[in-house]
């Protein structure tokens, strides 16, 4: 049981204790000598953080589990603790901890800050998570500066912009290391494309680029696999779904937040593709919300390549249907304006 659903989380890795040691074997670890990495997750007793701790504790690549939020972390500390797996769980609650927390740590996953409501957009949110997102990043450039940021905290075209700015400032920024985590975007467009192709969803592949906000998420299902002979309706139904993924979530949960456990499953995807890129694993690609020239956007979501320093490579987008290119043009005038609106914030506040 425990096997079958660590299997499906972790996809390549499969963490019950038979299935690790063969993960690690074939990657020229024994789970003894797998590289000691450290995971903090700030934010940690949150809707999101609470599972996304779980899952991460259920990763054997992770030694340290360093779980912080304002409050409540030494109960789901305790609690993630018990769980038999690799990794050693330590719980921090206020400023007071938040050094502790972060030192040493090889990734920072931040799931901080205020989530939607029905009827607001992710740009609503900025106002409270821009400035809980900046100190957190300054205390990662004091505490962690050579960590690499999963950023989740929402509006993510804004946030890590901010992230960056605050290390630029800090004189630590390395491009190689800042993500906004778009996962979830890739998660509900491999599962609606699944459905509507009749495909097996486990091996599904679908894009998606861009940003991480309403018309700014661009799937591009020209280059899903496997192939469907989907009509253009279609197509546009199932970008609509994936761009308004987020907005299902929050009305179907009427005012008690947004998602939590699928976010949570997407930002335990992405760190695992992370630390397999930190240990050496060959091909880790993933699509991330980074630094970028693929676009004249100085941020832009996009396939990379995840190696022992973070981005190895940001792949470009490949051939785009004639709907992609007028969706990719149209997305740039928003996200440009966000990207700005973080930038224009550290130097403001
Ligand atoms: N990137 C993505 O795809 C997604 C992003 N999100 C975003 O993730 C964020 C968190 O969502 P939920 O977990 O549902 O919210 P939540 O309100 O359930 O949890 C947020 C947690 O952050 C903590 N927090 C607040 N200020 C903090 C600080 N300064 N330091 C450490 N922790 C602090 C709170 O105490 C709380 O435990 C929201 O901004 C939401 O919009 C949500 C879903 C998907
Ligand atoms: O929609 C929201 O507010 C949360 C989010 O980013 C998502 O679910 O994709």
């Amino acid at each position: 049981m425990k096997a079958a659903m660590l299997r499906s989380v972790f996809r390549r890795s499969t963490p019950s204790s038979s299935a690790a040691k063969t993960f690690l074997s074939s990657r020229g670890f024994s789970s003894e000598s797998a590289p000691e990495r450290k995971v903090a997750v700030l934010g940690a007793a949150g809707g999101i953080g609470q599972p996304l701790s779980l899952l991460m504790k259920l990763n054997p690549l992770v030694s340290k589990l360093a779980l912080y939020d304002i409050a409540g972390t030494p109960g789901v500390a305790a609690d993630v603790s018990h769980i038999n797996t690799r990794s050693e769980v330590k719980g921090y609650a206020g400023d007071e901890q938040l050094r502790q927390a972060l030192e040493g740590s090889d990734i920072v996953i931040i799931p901080a800050g205020v989530p939607r409501k029905p009827g607001m957009t992710r740009d609503d949110l900025f106002k409270i998570n821009a400035g809980i997102v900046k100190s957190l990043c300054e205390a990662i450039a004091k505490y962690c500066p050579n960590a690499l940021v999963n950023m989740i905290s929402n509006p993510v075209n804004s946030t890590v912009p901010i992230a960056a700015e605050v290390f630029k400032i800090r004189g630590v920024y390395d491009e190689r290391r800042l993500f906004g985590v778009t996962t979830l975007d890739v998660v509900r467009a491999k599962t609606f494309y699944a459905g509507k192709a009749n495909a097996n969803v486990a091996g599904v592949n679908v894009p998606v680029v861009g940003g991480h906000a309403g018309v700014t998420i661009l799937p591009l299902f020209s280059q899903a696999s496997p192939k469907a002979n989907l009509s253009d309706e279609d197509i546009k139904a199932l970008t609509k779904r994936t761009q308004d993924g987020g907005t299902e979530v929050v009305e179907a949960k009427a005012g008690k937040g947004s998602a939590t456990l699928s976010m949570a499953y997407a930002g335990a995807i992405f760190a695992d593709a992370c630390l397999k890129g930190l240990n050496g694993v060959p091909d880790v690609v993933e699509c991330s919300f980074v630094q970028s020239t693929v676009t004249e956007l100085p941020f832009f979501a996009s396939k990379v390549r995840l190696g022992k320093n973070g981005v190895e490579e940001v792949l470009g987008l490949g051939p785009l249907s004639d709907y992609e290119q007028q969706g990719l043009e149209a997305l740039k005038p928003e996200l440009k304006s966000s990207i700005e609106k973080g930038i224009a914030f550290v130097h403001s506040s």
